[in-house]
């Protein structure tokens, strides 16, 4: 056996990329997005808008507008996704995705998550579309959650895998799906068995909080978010998913900013914004458990190797030390509150 090697106090790793952020649009955009640029080199954008971005031309506008809303000399690629509908025309996403706009397509069941009232009713209504990007290797990314009121919150990821995924993985054999955001012990579980063709994007939430932070002394508004954050064994098994070096689960933020107003209402949006310090968040976590070593892995070749892109080229640093995160960015005439605002992070981002 050879002895357990002490933890590097700097880490040097390959640019990384943020495979699912939302970085809305108007002031927000503005607000949001330098700092995504910052940590990230390419990051797939969620189409979440309202109205939702559905066609080429409206991807195409939207990534300039994300483009103009960059510092100068940002070296940053937005990827634009596809919001599918019962309506979604399998030629405009073969078109869109042969010119270079969509990189994925997005499906929202319908009423499942912020924006998703034009989600997919059924998967029956969008068999062409899945045909077509079968046939061209285009991922197809889930909102992974059953939208039945009868089904526990809870359990709506679970019942999803059961329910929709898996049928959905046997009736297109060649289609790249991405699970996103996954929190619980089922989605980790058909993720790990599916290596070849199912990936899953991880945010830093579900890796540190479980289901008790939503009523840490009262209600925590800021804690909420689309899947709901489930019961510890869920995390713990996510965690380890996401640590253990497997090559189809990788980095995706899901940083999801409302104003504060928002969220702290009597019906508080679902949503957590991690872009400020999104890496120092993972980092983080695979160094308490003990893997920085596959950090690299999952932060920058992973996601990149599933969709079928190149490596960055270029580093980042982080280095151990005190980071303290905001307790709010400006944005317009409000302002959104950080994940873990007014706490210290025990990494940052040096270079
Ligand atoms: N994750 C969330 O809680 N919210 C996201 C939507 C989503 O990713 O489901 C948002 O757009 O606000
Ligand atoms: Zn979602
Ligand atoms: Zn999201």
């Amino acid at each position: 056996m050879t002895a357990p090697q002490t933890p590097p106090d700097r880490l040097t790793i390959r640019r990384p990329d943020d495979w699912h952020v939302h970085l809305r649009d108007g002031a927000m955009l503005a607000a949001v997005a330098p700092a995504t640029a910052r940590q990230f080199a390419r990051a797939i954008v969620m189409p979440n808008l309202v109205p939702p971005v559905t066609d080429v031309a409206a991807a195409a506008a939207y990534r300039s507008r994300i483009l103009a809303a960059l510092p100068g000399g940002a070296d940053f690629t937005p990827l634009m996704t596809c919001y599918l509908t019962d309506a979604t025309d399998a030629d405009e996403v073969r078109r869109g995705y042969a010119e270079g706009v969509f990189a994925a397509c997005k499906l929202y069941p319908a009423h499942a998550t912020t924006n998703s009232a034009h989600g997919v009713t059924s998967i029956a209504h969008i068999a062409p579309v899945l045909e077509a990007m079968q046939a061209v290797g285009m991922p197809l990314l889930i909102h992974g959650e059953v939208t039945d009121p009868a089904i526990d919150i809870f359990d709506r990821e679970a019942v999803f895998v059961e329910r929709v995924l898996t049928p959905l993985l046997a009736d297109f054999p060649a289609l790249k799906i991405v699970l996103e955001h996954i929190t619980t012990q089922e989605a980790a579980a058909i993720v790990l068995a599916n290596p070849e063709r199912l990936g899953a994007t991880v945010t830093p939430q579900h890796l540190l909080i479980n289901r008790n932070a939503l009523f840490a002394g009262g209600l925590r508004p800021h804690a909420y978010c689309l899947p709901v954050a489930k019961r510890e064994r869920h995390r713990i098994a996510v965690r380890r998913a996401a640590t253990s070096g497997a090559r189809n689960i990788f980095l995706g933020t899901d940083s999801a900013p409302h104003v504060v107003e928002a969220k702290q209402s009597g019906c508080g949006c679902a949503g957590i914004f991690s872009a400020l310090t999104a890496l120092e968040l993972y980092a983080g976590v695979f160094d308490e458990d003990g893997a920085l070593d596959r950090f690299e892995a999952f932060a920058s070749e992973n996601g990149a190797r599933f969709y079928g892109l190149p490596l960055n080229a270029g580093t980042v640093t982080l280095e151990r030390g005190a980071l303290a995160v905001p307790e709010m960015l400006a944005a317009g005439d409000s302002g959104v509150v950080p994940f873990r605002a007014g706490e210290t992070l025990g990494w940052r981002m040096v270079g």
